[in-house]
Parts: C-alpha cells; sequence; structure tokens
C-alpha cells in the first residue's frame, strides 16, 4: 500500500534453474537407463574392434597371436615361431607363388593401402571432389567399404549417398585416381548404392600371351571361345554362337592376332567339319592369306567375287533359317550343319571403300542381312575394320560384341562400345603402341567392358595352324609285286 493506494509487486525475474528431464525420473529408471548405456557403448566397442579385425585381419590377429606367444611361453619359443613362419612363408612362395600372392601377400597389401592411403586420404579427398553433401547442417559422405588389392589393382567398395549416381563418380575418375595415387581408375557398379572402384597401379597384359597347344578334340564351345586373356587373369572367351562380333584397332593394333586366336582355338572343330570358316580378304590375301587351309571357301577381292560369295551365304541363312523355324530356335551340333563363320578383313573396303555403288550396297546388304538373321541358323560373322565411324559402317549395331583395339581418338571408342561406355573407364585411345592385342571389350547385355589381350599368334604358329588343318593325303605304300619282300621276311 502506497499512501492507501495498491501497487503491484515487481515481477519475479529470477532465471527459473531448468533441470534435465532425466533428472526427473524416477531412481529405478535412471539405472536401468544407465545399464542399458553401458552395454550399448560396450556392444559399439565389441562391433568396432570386430570391425577392425575384419578389415585389417593379418594386421590384428598376427601381432595379437604374437604377443599371446610371448606372454605365454617366453620370447625364445616367440623367435623360433617367428623363424618357422618366415622358413614357411618362404617354401610357400617357391612351391605355389600364385597362391602364396593370394592368400599371404595381397592380404598384406590389403591392410597397408587400407591404413596409408584410404582411410586416411578417403574424407578429405570425397569432400574437395564434392562426392559428399551438406543437408540440413549434416553432412552426407559416401562409405569406404571393402578394399582389395590384387597387386596390380586395388578395388575399393564404396556405399554412395543418397540420391548419388555412379555417373558422379565416372566424371570424377581421373582426379580420384591422382588423389589416391593411381594410373587410372574405373568405375563399376556393384548393385544400388554400391560402387566399385579400380585404382590401377600397374598394367598386367604388358607380357604377350604365347597360344596355347593345338588341341586335339573337336569340343569347341561356340559359346566361349577362348581368344586370350583379361587383365584379371581369366579366360577371355568370345561368344561366337547367337552372336556377330565386330574388332576395331587403327593398323597394327593388332586385329589379325584376335582373328587368328580365334581360328586356332577353332582348329580342331575345323578339322572335324563342325565349323567352315568363309573369308573375304579386300587386302588381296595379305591376311588371310597367311592359312588358307583353315579356310573352306576364301575371296581375296572387295569386287564381285566377294558379292557373289555373300549374297549366296546370305541366301544359306534365309534358307536354313525356314528350315528351323517352328523347329529349333538354335543352332545345335546334333543338326548335323557346320556352324558357319563368314571372316571379313577390312570390312571397310566392302561396303564403304568400294568404287561401284551397286557393288557396295549389295554388300552391305547381304552382310547386314547375315548379321541380323543368322545368329539362329548358325551364321556368325567376324568383322575387321580400321575406322568405326558411321558413314563406314552404318550397321554397327547389328554386332552383339564389340572389340576395340588401339584407336586414335576418344570419340572412335564410344562408336565402337557405345555411349558411355569410355566413362567407366574403357580407354581404347590410351592403349599404348607398346602392347598390340590388347582391346577393351564390350558384350550386349553385359554392363561393364572387359580390357583383356589377344594370344600372339605368330608366323611360326601359323605355319604350324597349316600344317594342322592342311587336308590329309593318303599315300600308297609302294609293295613289291613279286612279293619279294615277303620272302625276304
Ligand atoms: N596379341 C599380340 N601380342 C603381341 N604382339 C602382337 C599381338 N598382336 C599383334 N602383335 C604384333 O603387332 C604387329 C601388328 O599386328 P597385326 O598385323 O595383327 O595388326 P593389324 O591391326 O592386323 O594391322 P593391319 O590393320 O595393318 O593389318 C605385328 O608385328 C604383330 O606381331
Amino acid at each position: 500500500m502506497n499512501g492507501g493506494k495498491w501497487v503491484d509487486p515487481a515481477p519475479f525475474e529470477g532465471v527459473r534453474p531448468r533441470v534435465p528431464w532425466w533428472m526427473l525420473l524416477p531412481g529405478r529408471v535412471k539405472w536401468l537407463a544407465g545399464v542399458l548405456a553401458l552395454v550399448w557403448l560396450a556392444v559399439v566397442v565389441v562391433v568396432r574392434l570386430v570391425l577392425v579385425v575384419v578389415r585389417y585381419p593379418v594386421a590384428t590377429l598376427v601381432p595379437a597371436l604374437a604377443a599371446w606367444c610371448w606372454l605365454r611361453f617366453g620370447l625364445s619359443p616367440l623367435v623360433l615361431a617367428v623363424l618357422s613362419l618366415v622358413c614357411a612363408l618362404t617354401v610357400w612362395y617357391g612351391l605355389a607363388r600364385e597362391s602364396f600372392l593370394r592368400h599371404c601377400w595381397y592380404r598384406l597389401l590389403t591392410d597397408w593401402r587400407r591404413a596409408t592411403v584410404y582411410v586416411p586420404r578417403w574424407r578429405t579427398v570425397v569432400r574437395l571432389a564434392e562426392l559428399s553433401k551438406d543437408s540440413r547442417g549434416r553432412e552426407h559422405r559416401p562409405v569406404l567399404r571393402r578394399v582389395r588389392s590384387e597387386g596390380w589393382r586395388d578395388r575399393v567398395r564404396v556405399r554412395m549417398i543418397p540420391a548419388q549416381s555412379p555417373e558422379a563418380w565416372e566424371l570424377r575418375r581421373e582426379g580420384l585416381a591422382h588423389s589416391f595415387g593411381a594410373r587410372s581408375c574405373r568405375v563399376r557398379v556393384l548393385r544400388p548404392r554400391v560402387v566399385e572402384l579400380d585404382f590401377v597401379h600397374r598394367d598386367p597384359l604388358l607380357r604377350p600371351l604365347p597360344v596355347p597347344p593345338l588341341s586335339e578334340s573337336a569340343e569347341v564351345d561356340l559359346r566361349r571361345v577362348t581368344v586370350g586373356r583379361t587383365e584379371s587373369g581369366k579366360p577371355w572367351r568370345l561368344r561366337l554362337l547367337g552372336s556377330q562380333v565386330l574388332v576395331v584397332g587403327v593398323p597394327g593394333a593388332g586385329k589379325g592376332s584376335v582373328l587368328w586366336s580365334l581360328v586356332w582355338q577353332l582348329a580342331p572343330a575345323v578339322r572335324a567339319g563342325m565349323v567352315r570358316l568363309v573369308g573375304i580378304d579386300p587386302k588381296g590375301g595379305m591376311e588371310l592369306g597367311q592359312c588358307p587351309d583353315a579356310f573352306d571357301r576364301v575371296v581375296y577381292d572387295n569386287g564381285p567375287d566377294a558379292v557373289d560369295l555373300l549374297e549366296e551365304m546370305a541366301a544359306e541363312v534365309k534358307e536354313r533359317a525356314s528350315r528351323y523355324r517352328g523347329v529349333r530356335r538354335l543352332w545345335a551340333r546334333s543338326t548335323g550343319e557346320p556352324f558357319t563363320v563368314l571372316v571379313v578383313d577390312e570390312l571397310a573396303d566392302l561396303i564403304a571403300y568400294q568404287q561401284d555403288k551397286q557393288i557396295r550396297e549389295r554388300a552391305a546388304r547381304a552382310i547386314q542381312t547375315i548379321t541380323s538373321q543368322g545368329r539362329a541358323p548358325g551364321y556368325a560373322v567376324v568383322g575387321l575394320v580400321q575406322d568405326p565411324r558411321k558413314e563406314v559402317i552404318s550397321f554397327r549395331h547389328l554386332f552383339t560384341t564389340r572389340v576395340a583395339l588401339r584407336l586414335d581418338e576418344p570419340q572412335q571408342v564410344d562408336m565402337v562400345l557405345g555411349d558411355s561406355v569410355r566413362q567407366r573407364g574403357a580407354a581404347a585411345h590410351e592403349i599404348s603402341e607398346n602392347t598390340p592385342g590388347v582391346a577393351w571389350v564390350k558384350t550386349d547385355g553385359q554392363r561393364e567392358p572387359d580390357r583383356a589381350r589377344a594370344f600372339h599368334v605368330t608366323d611360326a604358329d601359323l605355319v604350324e595352324l597349316g600344317v594342322f588343318l592342311a587336308p590329309a593325303t593318303v599315300h600308297d605304300l609302294p609293295t613289291r609285286p613279286d612279293g619279294a619282300g615277303e620272302a625276304a621276311a
């Protein structure tokens, strides 16, 4: 009261003490929550430890085992064990080098590279390459998953962030390779949200591959004819049954080695009559003339004779197709008819550079008929060409297997292998002049291209092939008319 008047007291301006919400919980609940938090922490620590052991198995388990051995048995047995281990590894390396490298050395290398290259640089590199994103103050970063080192390359598995596409990684291949100290980087999609990056350190296809010995068995699988080796060490297999093959490369790129590796592997089946080779060599026999015995029919020209042969084959394709209609969907050995492989060396000479327009068009029509309809009746075309431009081969898409040997320009790679295959790493324009026979291969229906090298078929091999395929001549042994031989015996 002030002079008989009521004055409101000043409002209370002190800050009300704030108590965390969990302090208000009853004591028992707090205990329970505390225990649960401890258990959760323990689980996280154990999972992290297990992950470290899984990621660095050699670097963690071997020292742990050594420490246990030391504590349990003392220093001398430990030194003895280490020496025995070194001896065992040396013997292993000597006896089975491949298995030693795969199961021991590459595992060590994997641990080393993961710990010294990928883990320390990962966060910085993905940030600088703009492969991570910030959203509402939270950073979304691609997760580095499994790393596998195979000597010549490191396979690094990555879990992409939401809304990211593999193209984002393909566009940054070069930068990633430089950042992780590799010669090149390729991107493969493994499954939704997971890509694998191949960091390549050296070329495993530097050395020429000798051809394997000629097989005596006519059992050739036309779906998987081995013509060389891929860079991962597996056989390079070309599909002939149900497929058409286009081989493109600049002069000296090694087109001949792909062709002759194929013929080499087919030779036993050719000799047994199961496969028939027909050839056209517009270069006057410079290529196919090296082993004419391999071919049932061969024309060394790009004129009327070549076109007649092509039209004859196109007619055969149609005739066989009409006989198979409703009976079978794909040629099989049981038909009793030979599988026919048409080899056209320098295809462009026939269908683009030919002066006579009529002959040119007839040739193109016949080849298109064989490539588009020959699949089911057992006809495969193997076309070799130097220039892949559309004006030269307008029907490139009919070839389901495309082989890009060394090419001059990146655009040519796109023409041969298709759009965006180069972005995935198929740099056929970067193949070295010193490695003829190395190629990028793209098969329809298979997303990833393969890098491979064909066998090196030398002139001596071609002589051996010629002898193998030359028609056998049976000579009658001379007998003495008077039977003197028997008398002498
Ligand atoms: N797979 C291979 N491994 C090692 N050397 C090879 C291989 N293929 C080809 N060569 C060598 O490269 C050279 C050129 O090869 P090849 O004649 O096959 O090339 P090409 O592409 O057919 O050339 P062109 O278009 O002029 O006929 C040859 O000396 C050959 O010995």
